[in-house]
């Protein structure tokens, strides 16, 4: 502004000349640094002009590698022969696999291999097959297909036997005579009798489970000295975390929580997979959409947990459709395919991208999606190989993606109509195996990079999604929230009809990992305990226990709503908000009323700059985009923030640029007043009274910006603190 009215004042030809190059050169960027710089507004030149030209790294592209059934078919030989090999190699002698060709990934091979039927038929024929192309998620039609009796693997942990290298018609029985006799030859009576018995088995297999499980201290923690800070017990874990008094005095408050299952670090895989998908392996042929998905931030275990689930389950699925169903037309299928920055890639077929559509049954088609026929282990490990190699390298090779995106893994069992292999087989069950992206990435929302920030919300979204339908279905609303992201639409077709959902929480047992552990088990404490399907008994025992040793808060100032028997239809009205602060509060003692239910404190955004008046009394600029704080619900929220910053963020570059055009316009005016007898000086400290009211509207603006920063920070503790 000095620098204004000291050109202003050298006054002469000279000057004149100058001030109008000065005035020219005012939409350079070089000379709105300089203006800038010199009225002491430096730093929001390079804030207004990043965010004119805002240069966002542009999302991944990912290719079609494969290009499509020749050049894929080449790729996909290779391995399919080496697949054989193994397959060949893995079982020998007595099998009846053996001598089923296992099915080669590429499509090429895939399709010269297709087995349309004849021979043997069912199972006993040549497995490997790929689909169409065109995953028809609903063409799970079960209509047609009679009532299967389903075996009795219930009947104890023998199901999980080591498969390698023995022959599934070997006489040992995992699967016992009595169970064998059902299906072969029991009259028709007893055959109801064992079916009523079989559906009771299949309906005491609980709707959701949820099951923590905690790995050991890693070498890093170890060398950092870190504490293990989980006990846990057979179905209860305690979190022991260390806190800081305000004399700065330390203390330790522990949290206990309560889950169907605590596995400790010493369980094994093994174990897991009897505790978690085994029981649901056999309803799957019961025309049920089975779920299991890992949940836990980075680094936590879940790929370690979620690999080896998919090989035992289908190891036990083909023994199911090799024994008990034995000739009955079932077939396996497995498809692999990744969620990441909300699009899909196919990791069976080089990553490429695929599309989901719905059609006008609204029925979900990922288009493109390539499905493997499979009849042995063998084939299966290649193929969750592959696709587990596809997905951690398939960006930048680093582990960091793999944490960004959900792995989904399905195993659908088809059965041919009528034992006619030449029509496509109809879906009767799917079990689906999904390896979240690492939850502490829903956090990230406040990094520098857009894209970042964006996968951080469509993380956070689909977290949040999966949890309202989960719990939408445990509670057998009418209404499945599954539109709340892609993830969600995606498994569409698991959320309706008879359906099952085991979620394996994985929790680091680091003192460094404590925040994340919370949330992890806050979560899964959600998932679980709000829901009305479970005993109400133990929900409210189970959230009590979970405030109890967290807090000092007496119990009764819990809000009812804690609980959320009477939530009908969280979403997208009733908000995820209403039951996490609810909780929030009862764990933070004189947390802040207005987190209480949720609603982001409304901020204020009216400001008397919005309007600068000219001089001449006309109002010309300064008139900002309204932005309204929006009373948005639970995920909404984010969205309405960031398109909130993006406003703020515009209404600045407006107000800089209008300034320029008022300081260019006042140049102008300045230049006509340079003459002989004008009152030079009236105009410059007119010029410098806008000029101030311009600085102090900008300045106001920074303000605003920066506080919405903060409230944006304060969104996202809020976020990870709500464990969604
Ligand atoms: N129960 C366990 N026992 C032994 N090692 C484990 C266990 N769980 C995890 N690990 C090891 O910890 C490391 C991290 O595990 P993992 O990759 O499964 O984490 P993650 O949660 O999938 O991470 P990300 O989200 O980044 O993919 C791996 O080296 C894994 O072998």
């Amino acid at each position: 502004m000095n620098g204004v009215g000291r050109q202003g004042q050298r006054s002469g030809a000279a000057g004149v000349h100058h001030q109008r190059q000065y005035s020219d050169n005012f939409l350079e960027s070089s000379s709105n640094g300089r203006w800038l710089q010199s009225t002491g507004l430096q730093h929001l030149y390079s804030s207004s002009s990043s965010s004119t030209n805002p240069s966002l790294p542009p999302l991944q592209d990912y290719g079609f590698y494969g290009g499509g059934g020749g050049g894929g078919g080449g790729g996909g030989g290779g391995q399919g022969s080496r697949m054989y090999r193994n397959a060949q190699r893995g079982f020998n002698g007595g099998n009846e696999f053996l001598l089923e060709p296992s099915t080669p990934p590429g499509p090429g091979n895939s399709r010269s291999r297709k087995n349309n039927g004849g021979g043997g038929g069912g199972e006993d024929s040549p497995g490997g097959d790929f689909s169409p192309g065109l995953l028809d998620l609903h063409s799970f039609d079960t209509e047609l297909l009679p009532e299967m009796p389903v075996s009795g693997l219930y009947d104890g942990a023998s199901l999980y036997r080591p498969v390698r290298g023995r022959s599934f018609d070997d006489s040992e029985p995992y699967i016992n005579n009595k169970q064998t006799g059902r299906t072969r030859g029991l009259p028709e009576n007893n055959l109801l009798k064992s079916f009523a018995a079989d559906k009771e088995k299949s309906s005491s297999v609980a709707k959701i489970k949820v099951v923590v499980r905690k790995r050991p201290l890693n070498k890093k923690e170890l060398a950092k000295n870190e504490e293990d800070i989980i006990d846990t017990h057979s179905n209860s874990v305690t979190v022991h975390e260390t806190k800081l008094k305000v004399d700065l005095t330390e203390y330790v408050e522990k949290h206990e929580f309560f889950f169907d299952a605590v596995l400790n670090e010493e369980v094994s895989n093994d174990e897991v997979y009897r505790e978690t998908v085994e029981p649901i392996v056999p309803i799957i042929f019961q025309r049920t959409k089975a779920t299991c998905f890992a949940y836990g931030q980075t680094g936590s275990g879940k790929t370690y947990t979620m690999k080896p689930l998919p090989l035992k389950a289908s190891r036990d699925i083909l023994r199911l459709m090799h024994h008990t169903y034995r000739n009955q037309g079932f077939q396996l299928f497995v498809s692999f395919f990744e969620i990441y920055g909300g699009k899909l890639f196919d990791l069976l077929n080089d990553r490429k991208k695929l599309c989901m559509r719905e059609d006008g049954k609204q029925q979900v088609c990922i288009v493109g999606l390539q499905e493997y026929r499979v009849s042995d282990v063998e084939t299966i490990k290649e193929l969750i190989e592959k696709g587990s190699a596809t997905r951690s390298t398939g960006t930048t090779g680093a582990n960091e993606e793999s944490s960004r995106s959900h792995a989904i893994l399905q195993l659908a069992i088809k059965r041919s109509v009528e034992g006619n292999e030449s029509k496509p087989p109809r879906g009767v069950g799917k079990l689906s195996f999904i390896d979240l992206a690492g939850s502490e990435r829903g956090a990230d929302t406040t990094d520098n990079d857009k894209q970042t920030r964006m996968e951080g919300a469509e993380i956070n979204k689909s977290l949040l999604a999966l949890k309202e339908c989960i719990r939408a279905l445990d509670n057998d609303q009418g209404h499945i929230p599954f539109r709340g992201s892609k993830l969600t639409e995606v498994l569409r077709d698991s959320f309706v009809g008879d359906s099952r959902t085991v979620m394996i929480s994985c929790i680091s047992p680091s003192s460094g990992s404590c925040e994340h552990t919370l949330n992890t088990l806050r979560y899964a404490d959600r998932v679980k305990s709000l829901s009305k399907g479970n005993n109400p008994k133990k929900d409210i025992l189970s959230s009590t226990f979970n405030l109890k040793e967290s807090t000092t808060v007496p119990l009764s100032s819990v809000p009812a709503s804690n609980f959320e028997d009477d939530v009908i239809d969280s979403w997208p009205e009733q908000t995820e908000r209403d039951d996490f602060d609810a909780t929030e509060e009862s764990y933070e003692q004189g947390k802040p009323l207005w987190k209480k239910n949720g609603k982001l404190e409304p901020f204020n955004l009216s400001t008397s700059e919005d309007k600068i008046r000219k001089p001449n009394g006309q109002t010309k600029w300064g008139d900002l985009p309204k932005v309204e704080p929006k009373k948005s619900h639970s995920d909404d929220d984010l969205s309405a923030l960031l398109q909130e910053e993006e406003d703020l963020v515009n209404a600045h570059r407006k107000q800089v640029e209008d300034t320029m055009n008022i300081v260019k316009e006042e140049m102008n005016l300045l230049v006509e007043a340079d003459q002989p007898g004008n009152q030079l000086d009236d105009y410059v400290s007119r010029l410098n009274t806008i000029l101030s009211q311009k600085a102090a509207g900008i300045m106001q603006l920074q303000n605003r910006l920066a506080h919405f920063q903060r409230r944006l920070k304060e969104h996202n503790v809020l976020v990870s603190a709500s464990g969604y």
